[in-house]
C-alpha cells in the first residue's frame, strides 16, 4: 500500500487518493460482507452433510493408526490436516467463506492500527506546533476511524465464533457417523478406549474453538509483525531494523528454552477430565444400586480420589506456568519497550545531532526571522515520529506477546489434535465384522464354529503393524471393497483391559441348525458363555474357527476364518418384519417416550408413518400384563426417566412388549424375564410363539424348558463341549419329570434339516455325564431353595399357633 510504501509523512495521511486506499478496501469489504452475494452460502451450507460407510471407508485413509504424539512436529501436521480435511472439505463451503471474510477483517484491523498510528503521531504534532485546524480535522478522523476499527473488531470475534461452531458440528457430524455405525462396523460398541465421552463433547469442542482460534491468534500477531516491522524499518534505518531482528532473536531463544510441553499437558488433562467425568456419570446413572449398597461415601472416596489426580495435574500446570510467564512478561512487556526505547532513540539522537551540528553551520552565515519556526517544525516532525514510532512498538510488543500466546495455544492444539486423531483413527481402523450368509432368508445355522473372546484390536500381537506404510486403514479399505471380509476381533467397549487371556474359547466347534418352529433353549452355568453365543448369533461377535487355513483372532491360537459358512442369520423382511431382535439381560430405556419405549429403535415418525396404531400397542402391552401402563403414566406421551419409574419386572415386560411390536422371525432373549413371576413368564412366552416368533432363550430356569423344541446345553468342563437335543415330549419322558432336562444317550433325535447334531451312545457318554452333573446342580439348588420355605413355613405355623 502506498501509504506505507513512503517515508512517514503525516500531510499525505488521507490526502491523497492512494492513502484513503485502506479505507475504501474496509468500506468495500464491509459492504460485500453484508450484501447478497452470501447469501446463496448461507442458505447452501446451514446444513452439514452426514458421510455413508463407504464414504467412510474411503476417508479411512486419511487415518492411518499411528501414535499420536502431542508435540509440534511433523506428526501433528499430518494429524491435524487429517481433522481440517473434515471442518474445511473445500473453497466452496461457508467455512472457508467465514475463513476469508475472518481473514479480511484480520488484515484490516492491522490496516486500521497503523493508521491509527499514523493519525496518533500526527494530532500530537499538530498541538505541539499549535495547529488548530490541523489539530480538529486530527480529531473527526479519530471518530472516522473509530467506526470502522470498533467494527472489525467485534466481526473477528463474531466470526471466530461462528468458525468454531461450524468446525464442531462438521466434526461432530462426522464422528458421529463412523462411532455410531452400524453392522459390519458396530464401532459404539467394539471401540476400545476409555471415557468416549470426553473426546466427542469436551474435546472436540476445546478443538473447534482452539483452532478457530488459534488461526487469529497466529495470523494477527504475524500480520502485525510483519507491517509494523516494516513500518518501523522505514523510520529505524538499517541498524535500527538490524537491532530490532535481534531482539526477536534473543526473545525466541529465552521462550523457547522456558516453554513447558504444553501439548502434552494439555493431552493428559483432557483424559484426567474425562475419567472424572465418566465417575460423575456412573454415580448418576448407577445412583438406586449405589444407594442399596449405601455405597455413597465409598463413591465419594472413589470420586475424590480421581478428582484429586486432576486437580493435582491442573496444579502443576499452573505451577510450571509461573516461570514461563515471568519470563514472557519480563521479556515482552520490559526487555521489548526497552529495546524499543532504544530504537527510537538511535533516529532522534542521531538527528538531533546531525540538526545541531547543521544548525552550528547555518548559525555562522545565516540567523533569520524564520529560525524560530524551523526549529518549531523539526520539534514537531520529531514528536510525530517519537508517537507514531512509540504506537507502532508497544503493538509490536503487543503482538510479540500475542504471538507467544498463541505458540503456547498451539502446543495446547497439538494436545487435542493428538486425542481427536487418536479417536478417529482408533474408530476407523476397527474391521468390520464378518457378514453372515442369508441362507433362505429364515434359517439359523452355526457350522463348526468357536465362541471364543475377541481380542483387543489395537494391542494383538496378531495386528498388522500400525506403520502408515501398511496401516490397518488400507487393511479395512480393502476389506470394505473385497468379498469374502476377513473377520474381526469385537470386544465391548469398556472392557479392553479384560480381553486378552491365556484361555479365550468358551464353546468349540458348535454346530447347529435352527428353523422356523424350532425354539432353542441355551442354558449351562454361570460364564460359561451362553451370552457368548448369543452375541456370536447376533453378529456382535465374529465367529471363529481352529481351521490352520484361516486368519488369526483369539488370543489361545484359536484362529477366525473368513465369511463362508460359518454363520446363517435370517434375513429382514421386505415389509420391515426384522429377522432377528435380541431382548439383552440388562433392560434398556432410550430418553423419550412412552411410546419410544415400545417401538425402540423405531422413531416415533417411523411410528405413526407405519400402518402401526396405538390400539394394537395396547394390545401388545396387554399380553405383556402391562395394560395399566398407560393411564399410569399419563398417557404415550408421557416423557420420564423410565429406568427409575418402572420396576425390575416392569422393565423386563415392557421389553416383551417391544418384541411383540417388532414381531422378528428369531427371538434371542437373554435371561431377560428373570425378573418376572413363572406364570405370567410362561404367558408371555407362549404369546410370542403364538405371534410366530422362534424363540432363543438362554435361561437357567428350568421351568423354560417347556416352551421350546432344543436345548444346548454348555457344560462348562473347560474344554468348550456342549450337547445340542431335542427337548423330549412330555410323553417321551413319561416318569422322568415335565422338564425333560436329562435326554439319555441315543434318545435324543436329529431334525429334518440335519444341522442338529445327531447324539450316538459313543460319542455322547462324556457328555452326557457333564449334562446329568449339571441338573444334579441345578435340582440341588432348588432342594436347598425348599429347605429354606419349608423353615419359613414350620415359622409361620409356630407364630400362628402363638396367636
Ligand atoms: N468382553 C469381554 N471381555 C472379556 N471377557 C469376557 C467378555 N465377555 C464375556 N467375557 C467372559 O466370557 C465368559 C462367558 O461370558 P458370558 O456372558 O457368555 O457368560 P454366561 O454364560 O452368559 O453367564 P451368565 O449366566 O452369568 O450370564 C465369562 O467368563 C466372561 O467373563
Amino acid at each position: 500500500m502506498t501509504i506505507f510504501s513512503k517515508p512517514l509523512n503525516p500531510n499525505e495521511l488521507f490526502r491523497h487518493q492512494s492513502s484513503r486506499r485502506p479505507l475504501l478496501v474496509l468500506i468495500a469489504t464491509v459492504l460485500i460482507l453484508r450484501s447478497r452475494l452470501f447469501k446463496p452460502f448461507r442458505n447452501k451450507s446451514s446444513s452439514t452433510p452426514t458421510y455413508s460407510q463407504s464414504e467412510l471407508a474411503i476417508d479411512a485413509v486419511h487415518f492411518p493408526l499411528v501414535h499420536a504424539t502431542p508435540g509440534l512436529g511433523l506428526p501433528f501436521v499430518h494429524q491435524l490436516r487429517s481433522l481440517l480435511r473434515i471442518v474445511l472439505p473445500s473453497l466452496y463451503t461457508r467455512e472457508a467463506l467465514l475463513l476469508t471474510a475472518h481473514s479480511t477483517f484480520l488484515v484490516l484491523r492491522t490496516v486500521l492500527s497503523i493508521a491509527v498510528a499514523r493519525l496518533d503521531g500526527r494530532i500530537v504534532r499538530d498541538l505541539v506546533s499549535a495547529d488548530g485546524k490541523g489539530f480538529l480535522t486530527g480529531l473527526a478522523l479519530w471518530f472516522a476511524l473509530a467506526i470502522p476499527s470498533i467494527y472489525t473488531n467485534s466481526m473477528i470475534r463474531h466470526l471466530q465464533s461462528t468458525l468454531s461452531l461450524r468446525f464442531r458440528t462438521r466434526l461432530t457430524r462426522y464422528i458421529h457417523d463412523l462411532y455410531l455405525s452400524s453392522a459390519p462396523y458396530l464401532r459404539y460398541y467394539r471401540v476400545p478406549l476409555h471415557g468416549i465421552d470426553q473426546y466427542i463433547t469436551a474435546d472436540v469442542d476445546a478443538w473447534a474453538e482452539s483452532v478457530a482460534g488459534i488461526y487469529g491468534n497466529l495470523m494477527k500477531p504475524s500480520l502485525d509483525l510483519l507491517l509494523f516491522t516494516s513500518q518501523l524499518a522505514r523510520s529505524l534505518g538499517f541498524r535500527g531494523t538490524v537491532l530490532l531482528f535481534i531482539n526477536y532473536y534473543i526473545t525466541a531463544k529465552i521462550l523457547r528454552a522456558v516453554t513447558p510441553a504444553f501439548g502434552r499437558l494439555a493431552a493428559v488433562e483432557a483424559r484426567l477430565e474425562g475419567e472424572y467425568r465418566a465417575g460423575v456419570g456412573r454415580v448418576g446413572r448407577e445412583s438406586e444400586e449405589v444407594a442399596f449398597y449405601d455405597g455413597g461415601a465409598r463413591e465419594r472416596d472413589i470420586l475424590t480420589r480421581t478428582y484429586l489426580r486432576l486437580i493435582k495435574h491442573v496444579n502443576s500446570i499452573y505451577k510450571i506456568r509461573i516461570a514461563y510467564e515471568w519470563t514472557e512478561d519480563f521479556v515482552i512487556k520490559y526487555l521489548w519497550s526497552a529495546a524499543g526505547y532504544g530504537l527510537i532513540a538511535v533516529p532522534l539522537l542521531i538527528t538531533r545531532k546531525r540538526s545541531r551540528d547543521a544548525g552550528v553551520v547555518d548559525g555562522k552565515g545565516k540567523r533569520g526571522r524564520n529560525q524560530k519556526s524551523e526549529a518549531d517544525g523539526i520539534v514537531a516532525a520529531r514528536t510525530e515520529t517519537y508517537i507514531s514510532n512509540r504506537r507502532l512498538l508497544l503493538s509490536l510488543a503487543d503482538a510479540g506477546g500475542r504471538l507467544m500466546y498463541a505458540y503456547k495455544d498451539l502446543q495446547e492444539v497439538a494436545g487435542l489434535t493428538g486425542r481427536l486423531y487418536t479417536l478417529l483413527s482408533t474408530l476407523h481402523n476397527l474391521p468390520p465384522l464378518p457378514l453372515a450368509l442369508s441362507g433362505d432368508g429364515d434359517t439359523f445355522a452355526l457350522k463348526d464354529v468357536d465362541i471364543c473372546i475377541p481380542e483387543d484390536p489395537l494391542t494383538s500381537p496378531n495386528s498388522p503393524s500400525p506403520t502408515p506404510s501398511h496401516s490397518l486403514a488400507t487393511t479395512s479399505k480393502l476389506q470394505a471393497h473385497a468379498e469374502p471380509i476377513p473377520p474381526a476381533p469385537s470386544l465391548e467397549a469398556t472392557s479392553s483391559e479384560t480381553l486378552s487371556g491365556p484361555n479365550t474359547t468358551l464353546v468349540r466347534a458348535l454346530t447347529l441348525t435352527l428353523r422356523p418352529g424350532m425354539h432353542l433353549m441355551i442354558t449351562g452355568s454361570n460364564g460359561v458363555g451362553k451370552t457368548a453365543v448369543a452375541r456370536v448369533l447376533a453378529g456382535l461377535w465374529a465367529p471363529g474357527s481352529r481351521s490352520t487355513l484361516r486368519s488369526s483372532m483369539c488370543t489361545d491360537g484359536t484362529v477366525a476364518r473368513p465369511v463362508d459358512d460359518a454363520l446363517t442369520r435370517p434375513t429382514d423382511d421386505a415389509d420391515g418384519r426384522p429377522g432377528v431382535f435380541v431382548i439383552p439381560q440388562r433392560p434398556y430405556h432410550p430418553t423419550g417416550s412412552l411410546l419410544s419405549q415400545i417401538i425402540y429403535p423405531h422413531s416415533v415418525s417411523e411410528f405413526t408413518a407405519s400402518p402401526a396404531a396405538l390400539s394394537e400397542l395396547e394390545i401388545l402391552l396387554d399380553a405383556a400384563h402391562l395394560g395399566y401402563l398407560v393411564d399410569r403414566e399419563g398417557g404415550w406421551d408421557a416423557v420420564k426417566e423410565w429406568r427409575d419409574v418402572l420396576s425390575g419386572g416392569e422393565k423386563q415386560r415392557l421389553a416383551m412388549a417391544r418384541l411383540y411390536y417388532h414381531r422378528p422371525k428369531f427371538a434371542i432373549l437373554d435371561e431377560c424375564t428373570s425378573a418376572v413371576s413363572s406364570d405370567v413368564e410362561g404367558q408371555m412366552y407362549e404369546h410370542a410363539k403364538a405371534l410366530g416368533i422362534t424363540l432363543i432363550t438362554i435361561s437357567l430356569r428350568p421351568s423354560l424348558t417347556k416352551y421350546h423344541t432344543h436345548i444346548l446345553t454348555l457344560t462348562g468342563d473347560g474344554t468348550g463341549s456342549w450337547t445340542f437335543n431335542r427337548i423330549a415330549t412330555p410323553r417321551a419322558h413319561e416318569g422322568r419329570g415335565e422338564n425333560g432336562l436329562a435326554t439319555p444317550p441315543g434318545e435324543s433325535e436329529p431334525t429334518a434339516g440335519g444341522g442338529e447334531r445327531e447324539l450316538t451312545t459313543e460319542d455322547t457318554g462324556a457328555k452326557y455325564l457333564a449334562r446329568v452333573l449339571e441338573e444334579i446342580r441345578v435340582l440341588e439348588s432348588r432342594i436347598e431353595e425348599s429347605r429354606e420355605w419349608e423353615k419359613r413355613v414350620r415359622e409361620l405355623g409356630e407364630e400362628l399357633k402363638a396367636k
